[in-house]
C-alpha cells in the first residue's frame, strides 16, 4: 500500500478495527464516505483471503459501486431483511455517541440501514469527537418540490427552539442543487451548537417536506476512533436504564 497521510492512517486504523468485528455468515450494512471506503477495501481483502460468506447492503450508490468493483456482492436491504452489523463513518460524534452524518449526502439510506441493524459501529478519526454536536453543518434531506417553503418552515422551527438567524444553505454541485441518491435536495443548517438534539430532530422531521435529518441519536453502539499513529480508541455507548 502507498504511504498514507496521518489523517488517512487514522481512518484506515479505525476501518481495520471495524472489519475485525466481521464474522463469517454476517449480514452487513456498509456505510458511506472516505472512512467507510477504507472499511470496504479492508473488508474486500478479508473476503478474498478468508473466503468469508457475507450478505451486504450498501448505504449509497458510491459504496455499492466500490464494493462491487472489489468483489463484494451487494444486495438490496429488503432482500436481506435485517442486518447483524453496520459499519459507517460520521461527521461528528459526542460522548453519548450521538452523531451528525450526511456530509456526503448519504444520510437517508444510512439511517434506514442503521435502524435495520442489531449493532451500529462508527469509524472516525479523533477530529470528529466533540463535546457538543453542531459545529458541523447539520444536513437535512428535503423534497425538491417547494424546498424554499420547507426552508422557511425549518427556519420557523429553529426559532421556536431559540436557534434564530442560523443560515440554511442549499447544497450545490457544479452550481446546481446537489441531488441525493433518492433525487432529493440537501439543506445544510449552520447551527454552531445544538443544545437539544432530540428536540431538534423531532421538530425537523415533523415538517412535511423534510425527508430525514442527519442527527443519528441513540443508534451508535460503539465508536472506533483512529489516531494518526495507527492506534485505535474504543468509545462505547452508555446503556440508559442500567444501574
Ligand atoms: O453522507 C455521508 C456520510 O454520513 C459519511 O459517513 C460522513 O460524511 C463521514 O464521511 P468521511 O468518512 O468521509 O468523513
Amino acid at each position: 500500500m502507498t504511504q498514507l497521510s496521518p489523517a488517512d492512517t487514522a481512518k484506515n486504523a479505525a476501518a481495520i478495527a471495524a472489519v475485525a468485528l466481521v464474522r463469517d455468515g454476517m449480514r452487513l450494512g456498509l456505510g458511506s464516505g472516505s472512512t467507510a471506503a477504507f472499511m470496504v477495501r479492508r473488508l474486500a481483502e478479508r473476503v478474498e483471503a478468508e473466503g468469508l460468506q457475507l450478505r451486504c447492503a450498501a448505504t449509497s450508490q458510491a459504496t455499492a459501486d466500490l464494493a462491487t468493483r472489489l468483489g463484494i456482492r451487494i444486495e438490496g436491504l429488503d432482500e436481506i431483511g435485517w442486518l447483524d452489523l453496520t459499519l459507517d463513518g460520521a461527521d461528528e460524534l459526542d460522548p453519548d455517541l450521538n452523531l451528525i452524518k450526511g456530509g456526503g449526502a448519504a444520510l437517508l439510506r444510512e439511517k434506514i440501514v442503521a435502524c435495520a441493524s442489531d449493532r451500529m459501529v462508527v469509524m472516525a478519526d479523533g477530529t470528529k469527537v466533540v463535546d457538543r454536536l453542531g459545529a458541523f453543518h447539520l444536513p437535512v434531506e428535503v423534497i425538491a418540490f417547494g424546498w424554499q417553503t420547507t426552508r422557511e418552515l425549518i427556519c420557523r422551527a429553529l426559532a421556536r427552539l431559540d436557534l434564530t438567524e442560523r443560515p440554511i444553505l442549499l447544497r450545490k454541485h457544479d452550481d446546481q442543487p446537489l441531488l441525493t441518491d433518492e433525487g432529493n435536495y440537501i439543506l445544510d443548517l449552520a447551527l454552531e451548537a445544538i443544545p437539544d438534539p432530540h428536540a431538534l430532530s423531532q421538530a425537523l422531521n415533523e415538517i412535511p417536506g423534510v425527508v430525514e435529518n442527519g442527527l443519528f441519536l441513540n443508534l451508535c453502539d460503539l465508536a472506533l476512533i483512529g489516531q494518526p499513529d495507527g492506534n485505535v480508541t474504543e468509545l462505547e455507548a452508555i446503556q440508559e436504564g442500567l444501574e
